[in-house]
């Protein structure tokens, strides 16, 4: 089976959901987000602070391309569409796009401090979202709105849909 790559705004909920398609299918999962804190000894938050952005992009990038091709699910950090680079490598991979509407994300992420962009303040999310669309979009294989779903839900139409027949 070919790796899959969960993809969407922080929030969608694609460390919930393909760590728990991972279990469903028995096979490994990874966060982008978490090997980022594995290669560095250091929290997210701590990067964007005493690194800046680019630099956890640039991390971002690094771990994605290590990530492995087959047997696997992979959870993206919600960024990871921000470089052309990784939506170029991402896009003849499968790729589940998670769609989520603002409001959802808000309430989803309403008491949340450990993501440094949602918690600062100078930065338009709502806006950030709406840049990022096309972008998830133009890289999915399947696109998959869950406002109205739980997470076992929609582990089930990701496994209806993709039938994984262990190409
Ligand atoms: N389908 C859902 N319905 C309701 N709540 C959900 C759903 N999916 C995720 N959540 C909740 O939303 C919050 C964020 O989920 P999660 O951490 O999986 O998002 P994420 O997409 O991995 O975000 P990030 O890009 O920041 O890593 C969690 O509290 C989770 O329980
Ligand atoms: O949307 C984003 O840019 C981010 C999402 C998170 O998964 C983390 O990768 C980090 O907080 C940045
Ligand atoms: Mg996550």
């Amino acid at each position: 089976m070919k790796t899959f790559y969960i993809i969407g705004f922080m929030g969608s909920g694609k460390t919930t959901i393909g760590m728990a398609l991972a279990r469903t299918l028995s096979i490994d999962f990874v966060d982008t987000d978490e090997l980022i804190k594995i290669k560095t000894g250091k929290d997210i938050k701590d990067i964007f602070a005493s690194e800046g952005e680019q630099a956890f992009r640039e991390y971002e990038r690094d771990v994605l391309l290590h990530t492995p091709a087959r047997h696997c699910i992979v959870a993206t950090g919600g960024g990871i569409v921000e470089r052309m680079d990784n939506r170029q490598w991402l896009a003849d991979k499968r790729v589940v796009y998670l769609q989520a509407s603002w409001e959802s994300i808000a309430q989803r992420l309403k008491e949340d401090q450990s993501r440094p962009i949602w918690a600062d303040q100078t930065r338009d999310k709502q806006a950030l979202l709406e840049s990022r669309l096309s972008k998830y979009l133009e890289i999915a294989s399947y696109t998959i709105n869950t406002e109205q779903l739980s997470p076992q839900k929609i582990v089930d139409q990701i496994i209806s849909f993709s039938s994984f027949n262990y190409e």
